[in-house]
């Protein structure tokens, strides 16, 4: 901004108390921020305002911000500038601060304070008004008289410059291009001066007072100068000027940077042929068009800048990374429906359905030739090979994979990149992803996208739709590059733990395929076939050295893991491996070197292969069993039952505790519960006080009124998890319905069942991984809801086989199947006292 288009500032700036240096009209200076008032400012009206007016500011020069918010305010220096603060960065090393760059627009004066705290506000009057004098062809008296002279010490000024230097045409063009007016302070800025001597040129209101005071300044440094060209010893023939006459002021930054003669001659000629080379593979990446112009536009600002500013930097990576991009660059598909299911299988084993699905979607888009339709996402508990399916599609394709983790990614730039204003702006991580793959058509595998977060700086989801979204993404724009690239061919694929979480726009766009957990079976087969193998191998170790039989890996998948996915799995037998790999790596060093020793003889006794591992060696490597049976243990007492709950890492079976206690009536709920599990449990006693004659239930004094002078606990362990949904009602009735009775609740039966006031039983969701669940925990009978039934289908036969299904439409048909003998209950007409 410049005086001419006349600025008028807002009668009232929000103040910044600066000590370190003067800020002056038409110069711009970077200025560091941590203590408490200035800290507020920068975050209440930098960082938050969107409007260009909230940008502006006032620098009070000469006044230390207090270190502590409550202390008084030191006495403000009164004229000040106000400036427009073009760019904020925040960094927490060594300590919380901003660093502010804010180009001085004009001077003001503190007229009435406003508020000191939490920073200090201020009437202000506008005191440079210098558009007077534009359109002035020339400034009259006195004041015409003085112009002159400083130009005439700035022209000399710059005369001894090496015009050569960018940076030295630049100060030219602005000698001759801006008002005469503006000199005084833009000049007093650059060259060589003190605080004190820039806080006398901000105090000089007047305009004449101020030529006065920058002209001896001009002509010291010009003095300054003279003397450093006469002490300098020319180090070429052809001697060339100085140009190390103008300073970089402390934290201050401005275009006229110190020069070495000799360094800026033969950088400059590196820099032109680099820029040169540049251009010449911008011009070969076959970029669209847009790109190109865009690009060489920035070449040609490129050629102009000196290579110390740091704009170059950031223009010169900008331009780099558009090379590397691979706009015209794509793998070949390779995509043979028949190979690519031996390939499917041959990498995994079960996962019948997601192979199916995977097929029928790569058949389309062979035959389709496209890739518009929805985006695939594999929906399930970890562990359960989503990730790895995908890396097997992109190796069927023939195309390059790429995986983009999005689990707490909350701002919009991760996905679509900073714009390049900001210090340190890069660009999105689909544009980053494509740089690292170098090909326009990759897989991308969009991980755990149920896991993105929303903060103020935008919803990443929003970004995330543009990307998917096959009408849009041909075009898509990451802030950084600023141009549009084709996505168009990129093959998107999605991972998720669960729906509930994942954006409803998104979801809307995907099509979700759910992965259920593997049973204990399926389990046994993936460690055999491909879990062993790969840790054998990454651990340097062969079938011949080392064997793992079935009895340990079922050892270790029910007593060391209980999870829905292989990954825990697979870390044990990575233990395994290493232990014996220390058994291997001592016979061979026994082998190498004659057992002469017989002091540790012990140790270097080449161990007998291969070593199996049996039950006793994996309690040896994988200490005590971490599951133990725990069932009826737990279930020793009344008040205990065991649901089934949903999470999305898969299914798990939840005990349920209640005791009761002498009180008033009331019910303490323990575990983190939500609002409708809450509910569940005041349902389960409502019904349960309501039939408590008719199943003989009694408080601790022997009423049928179950609240009388009893309060009850439940409590939900694994306290820490948050836990809710409605399905724990059928459990929390059969847990009080044992308290009340006193009857132990069967250590087999595991129940899942939404309730109501009536004592009605309804479906529930998750069936199938409830009943893994329950099948891993050695459960032997499950209870559902009648309504469910259908869903058992699903469940693999053998598990089916193992466990007892009792199907229940009421509360009386759960509270049968779950204790020993029945829950009788005295039908109503027993009830009724005989009138006879
Ligand atoms: N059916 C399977 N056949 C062979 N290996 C499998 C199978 N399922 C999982 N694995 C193996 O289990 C490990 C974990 O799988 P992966 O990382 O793909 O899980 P994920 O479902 O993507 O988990 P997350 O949701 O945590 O990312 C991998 O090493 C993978 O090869």
């Amino acid at each position: 901004m410049s005086s001419d288009t006349g600025i008028q500032i807002p009668g009232r700036l929000p103040l910044l108390l600066t000590n370190e240096n003067v800020l002056l009209p038409g110069s711009s200076m970077r200025i560091t921020v941590d203590s408490p008032r200035n800290m507020k400012l920068v975050k209440a009206r930098l960082l938050r305002g969107t409007s260009l007016k909230s940008t502006i500011i006032g620098v009070l020069p000469n006044t230390r911000d207090p270190d502590s918010e409550e202390d008084e305010l030191p006495t403000l220096h009164r004229i000040g500038t106000a400036g427009i603060s073009v760019q904020v960065v925040g960094s927490n090393w060594p300590k919380s601060h901003f660093t502010l760059l804010v180009t001085g627009l004009c001077r003001f004066r503190t007229v009435t304070i406003v508020k000191e705290r939490p920073f200090v506000v201020a009437e202000v009057e506008q005191l440079d008004q210098l558009e007077q004098y534009t359109g002035q062809a020339s400034l009259k008296g006195e004041l015409g008289q003085l112009s002159e002279e400083l130009l005439k010490y700035a022209a000399q000024l710059v005369g001894m410059l090496d015009m050569s230097v960018p940076v030295v045409a630049k100060l030219r063009r602005l000698l001759d291009s801006m008002p005469v007016e503006t000199l005084p302070d833009i000049l007093t800025s650059m060259i060589r001066t003190t605080n004190k001597e820039k806080l006398q040129i901000l105090d000089a209101v007047e305009l004449e007072e101020r030529f006065k005071m920058a002209i001896p300044l001009l002509i010291r440094q010009i003095e300054g100068l003279k003397l450093i060209q006469k002490t300098r010893k020319p180090r070429h023939e052809d001697q060339k000027k100085v140009v190390a006459v103008l300073p970089v002021r402390k934290g201050g930054q401005h275009p006229f940077k110190q020069f070495s003669l000799d360094d800026s001659v033969e950088e400059g000629e590196e820099d032109s042929n680099d820029i040169a080379m540049l251009e010449k593979k911008i011009r070969s990446v076959h970029m669209p068009e847009q790109a190109l112009k865009v690009c060489l536009k920035e070449v040609k600002r490129l050629r102009k800048m000196p290579q110390s500013m740091p704009e170059f930097a950031l223009t010169r990576n900008y331009l780099e990374l558009m090379v590397e991009l691979p706009w015209d660059r794509s793998s070949k598909d390779c995509l043979d429906i028949s190979s690519a299911r031996i390939l499917l299988d041959n990498d995994h084993y079960a996962l019948d359905k997601l192979k199916k699905r995977v097929l029928e979607y790569l058949a389309v888009r062979q035959l389709k030739n496209n890739l518009k339709g929805p985006i695939l996402c594999f929906v399930g508990p970890p562990g359960v090979g989503k990730t790895s399916v995908g890396r097997s599609i992109a190796k069927t394709l023939g195309r390059e994979f790429h995986r983009i983790a999005l689990g707490g990614v909350c701002d919009q730039s991760d996905i679509r990149g900073h714009r390049r204003t900001y210090v340190g702006s890069m660009p999105g991580r689909i544009i980053n992803g494509l740089k690292t793959v170098g090909v326009n058509n990759p897989v991308f595998l969009l991980d755990e996208v149920d896991k993105l977060g929303k903060s103020l700086q935008g919803d990443p989801s929003a970004a995330l739709l543009e990307v998917l979204d096959p009408e849009q993404n041909h075009s898509f724009t990451d802030h950084y590059l600023n141009v549009a690239f084709d996505l168009s061919q990129v093959l998107f694929i999605a991972t998720a733990n669960t729906t509930a979480t994942i954006p409803p726009a998104l979801l809307d766009r995907m099509e979700v395929i759910q992965v259920p957990g593997y049973t204990p079976e399926e389990k046994m087969e993936i460690a055999h076939r491909h879990l062993i193998p790969k840790q054998l191998e990454q651990h340097g170790l062969s079938p011949l050295q080392v064997q793992i039989p079935q009895e340990a890996t079922t050892e270790i998948i029910s007593r060391y893991t209980r999870e829905a996915g292989v990954r825990t799995l697979e870390r044990k037998f990575g233990a395994i491996c290493r232990a014996v790999a220390v058994k291997v790596a001592e016979g061979q060093k026994a082998a190498k070197t004659p057992a002469d020793d017989s002091s540790d003889h012990d140790l270097v006794l080449p161990p007998e292969m291969p070593i199996v591992i049996d039950k006793q060696a994996v309690r040896d490597i994988l200490g005590p069993p971490i599951f133990e049976m725990e069932m009826s243990e737990r279930l020793n007492q009344p008040g205990v039952a065991v649901g089934l709950a949903w999470t999305p890492l898969g299914g798990e079976i939840m005990f349920v505790e209640a005791s009761r206690m002498e009180g008033e009536g009331q019910l303490t709920l323990t575990g983190q519960l939500g609002d409708v599990m809450k509910e569940s449990a005041h349902l389960a006693i409502s019904w349960l006080r309501s039939n408590a004659k008719a199943y003989q239930l009694t408080n601790a004094s022997g009423g049928f009124d179950l609240l009388d002078n009893t309060d009850i606990h439940l409590h939900f362990p694994a306290g820490a998890v948050t836990k809710d949904g409605p399905s724990a009602g059928v459990t929390i009735v059969t847990c009080l319905a044992s308290l009340f009775s006193g009857r132990l609740v069967r250590s087999d039966v595991a129940m899942t069942g939404e309730i109501t006031l009536r004592g009605l039983v309804l479906p529930v969701g998750g069936i199938k991984d409830k009943v893994l669940a329950a099948h891993r925990a050695g459960i032997k009978q499950v209870i559902i809801p009648k309504r469910n039934e259908k869903d058992l289908e699903e469940i693999p036969a053998h598990v089916r086989a193992d466990l007892k299904f009792i199907t229940s439409s009421c509360l009386d048909d759960v509270l049968n199947a779950a204790f020993d003998g029945g829950f009788p209950r005295i039908r109503s007409h027993d009830l009724v006292n005989s009138k006879l």
